[in-house]
């Protein structure tokens, strides 16, 4: 039989480990990852090389979590300030400053080192900026000082598909534009529809947020525009005939959906309907990349 030191030590380890792994936003990431690996299928007609497959979705998973990580660094006084992310593990006094930064960087250098040696320079490159546009760019420089930061530093988290293409082909080719730009588009109505019902929070916090800046209906007519400007920049796989039938029977059902939910944030706003639009907006990404990687194999 364990015993009762054996027992605490194992549960206190897993706690601990658990407070590491919230650090780096485990659901975030997944997306993040998953619109990554859909990259490196799209970027070639048969299937990517296993080691770049393998090496370039840990690469890219370890960055992004310490980014994450690097983030709850910088936010820990606001993170407290927020009943969503109070109980995150710096605000809980769970770890501290000097242990996130360590596992941060540890995490990330990790991750850089398997994509410089395992995938390629390039991919290494442009994850590093990728961390950089995200962990200080976005959160040091923009979170806190215009309503525009999520829509500029939206282009950090479209990445994750270049990265993707850039780990098979070593290049950055308009098809992966195409993708960052979906994902750049899709990032207002993504982050803005949250931000409505939270919009107290964040004004508490002090964050220059859209809907605190500029109220309620100002946020709303804008999720709605962004709405149909995603479903316009969907259809640009289909016209350039990197995609088929397939990919654009799902995308239309997809938008048709997402404006109908951005219309009525509009026209009939409550809380209710936007935390459903938000839940909306992370299936919705998952479907359309995942209709993207159906239509590429599978010919009509
Ligand atoms: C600047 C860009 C972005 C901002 C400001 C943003 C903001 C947020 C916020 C505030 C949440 C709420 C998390 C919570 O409930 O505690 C969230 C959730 C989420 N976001 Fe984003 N997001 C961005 C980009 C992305 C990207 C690029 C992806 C994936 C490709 C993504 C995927 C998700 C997912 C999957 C969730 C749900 C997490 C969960 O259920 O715990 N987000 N996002
Ligand atoms: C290297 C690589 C691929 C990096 C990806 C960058 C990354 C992790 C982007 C995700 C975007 C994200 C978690 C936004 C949350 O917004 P927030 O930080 O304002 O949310 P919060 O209020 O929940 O902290």
């Amino acid at each position: 039989m364990p015993s009762v030191e054996k027992v605490k030590a194992v549960s206190s380890f897993s706690h601990v480990a658990k407070q590491y792994w919230t650090l780096t936003k485990p659901r975030v990431v997944a997306l993040i990852v998953f619109c990554a690996v859909i990259g490196m299928f799209l970027a070639t007609p048969d299937l990517p090389n296993a080691q770049v497959l393998i090496a370039g979705t840990l690469g890219i998973w370890l960055v992004a979590g310490a980014a994450a990580a690097f983030n709850c660094l910088v936010e820990q006084q606001i993170d407290a300030k927020m009943a969503r992310t109070r109980a995150r593990p710096l605000p809980r006094g769970e770890l501290n400053s000097v242990q996130t930064l360590v596992f941060s960087s540890l995490v990330g250098g990790v991750g850089v080192w398997i994509l410089y040696v395992f995938v390629n320079p390039l991919t290494m490159w442009l994850t590093l900026a990728t961390f950089v546009g995200y962990a200080i760019i976005y959160t040091l420089l923009l979170k806190p000082n215009t309503p525009q930061n999520i829509v500029i530093g939206g282009a950090s988290g479209a990445m994750p598909p270049v990265l993707g293409w850039a780990a098979v082909t070593n290049s950055v080719s308009p098809e992966a534009l195409v993708l960052f730009l979906i994902i750049f588009v899709w990032t207002p109505p993504h982050f803005w529809a949250l931000a409505l019902y939270r919009t107290q929070e964040y004004a508490r916090a002090g964050l220059p947020m859209l809907p605190v800046t500029h109220g309620a209906a100002f946020t709303q007519f804008h999720v709605f525009l962004y709405t149909i400007m995603l479903a316009a920049t969907t259809l640009i796989p289909f016209a350039m005939k990197m995609s088929g039938l397939i990919y654009l029977a799902s995308a239309v059902v997809l938008n048709a959906i997402f404006i109908g939910y951005g219309y009525k944030i509009w026209k009939n706003y409550s809380d209710a309907l936007a935390k459903k639009a938000f839940t909306y907006s992370i299936a919705y990404l998952a479907f359309l990349f995942a209709a993207l990687l159906v239509d590429h194999y599978v010919a009509v």
